[in-house]
């Protein structure tokens, strides 16, 4: 790579969520962690107990969903005051003030009872694959927060016990299946349009599960997008700016993006990502962890319907 700056690749195998925790070994990790996120704000993890045929699931159903007519898929589409459900083609810019909306289709996953839309009937398994997901990101999640807690010398379970609800009433945590879809050649794609605009995440900590093709960038610390290397098995891990605010800016919430490839080859061709957006629980306090008053504290609900209303903003309009 010509950058200078490397993603750091950090082995979780003493930590991962099929094996029993071990103080020891979560320590280690968490220093390993912390030190990523202070210098680059993104690792990508390995041995971490998710399966490589796990992620190849929830893949294919996804290229399956979206290959279903739009007719179909708007039958699914995300409610407004909802977080679940397909949200169309160039509905959503993360970079809204400097480039057109971004030219990808999501499904947004949230895994409570009262939770529709379903594509059950043109996909059976689809929900199921879903849960099963969604139970294998969380558990990774927790554990990824355990071995934070260690290394940012906090309570063991103090990060853990900010995210109790995952997967219920009263935390916004979220699985999203993104499709970015292929295009004839570069001069049918808009000016300044990417496939997902410069942002940082909002949350506590994110997952990105990536392809072979790669395409993830990252903005290091000599002011260059570095390319997040696709590593098989390998899952991309990075934090929120209310991980960063949390903790008094000691961790870095990285900006990233997507662009179209320069080759023509690999531009004709769709690109898939999968990403669990962890929050803490709607009540939750953030209060700088430093016990300095660097930041205000915010409840986590209010802090992420603040920071939604700037992304959808747009999208208001455009209805
Ligand atoms: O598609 C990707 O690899 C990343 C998407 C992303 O960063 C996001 O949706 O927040
Ligand atoms: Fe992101």
């Amino acid at each position: 790579m010509m950058s200078g700056v490397e993603i750091p690749l950090i082995d979780f195998s003493g930590c991962a969520i099929n094996k029993v925790r071990e103080e020891e070994n979560l320590k280690r990790a968490g220093q390993q962690i912390i030190n990523a996120f202070e210098t680059v704000g993104f690792f990508n993890v390995v041995n971490h107990g998710i399966s490589e045929t796990e992620v190849a699931d929830i893949f294919k159903i996804s290229e399956e969903f979206f290959a279903l007519p739009t007719e179909v898929k708007v039958k699914h589409r995300k409610a407004k005051d909802s977080n679940h459900g397909y949200v169309e083609l160039e509905r959503e810019g993360l970079n809204p003030e400097e480039r057109p909306s971004d030219l990808k289709e999501s499904f947004n996953f949230t895994p409570k009872s009262q939770y529709k839309p379903w594509p059950d009937e043109e996909l059976p398994k689809f929900k199921t694959t879903f849960e099963k997901f969604w139970d294998l990101s969380s558990q990774l999640t927790l554990r990824i927060l355990e071995a934070m807690a260690y290394g940012l010398d906090l309570e063991p379970q103090y990060l853990v016990n900010t995210h109790q609800l995952l997967g219920k009433d009263g935390n916004a945590s979220t699985l999203r299946t993104m499709y970015y879809p292929g295009v004839p050649s570069a001069a049918s794609i808009k000016a300044n349009q990417v496939r997902c605009g410069e942002h940082s995440d909002f949350g506590s900590i994110t997952l990105v599960y990536q392809r072979e093709m790669g395409g993830l960038e990252v903005l290091t610390h000599d002011g260059r997008y570095t390319p997040v290397p696709y590593i098989p098995g390998a899952i991309v891990v990075n934090i929120g700016d209310l991980m960063q605010r949390w903790a008094a800016d000691r961790l870095i919430a990285a900006k990233h993006r997507v662009l179209f490839p320069q080759d023509q080859e690999l531009l004709s061709k769709a690109r898939q990502s999968i990403a669990f957006f962890a929050q803490p629980d709607d009540q939750v306090m953030i209060t700088c962890l430093d016990g300095s008053n660097k930041y205000e504290p915010i409840g986590a609900l209010d802090y992420l319907n603040m920071r939604f209303g700037a992304t959808y903003m747009d999208l208001a309009k455009g209805q």
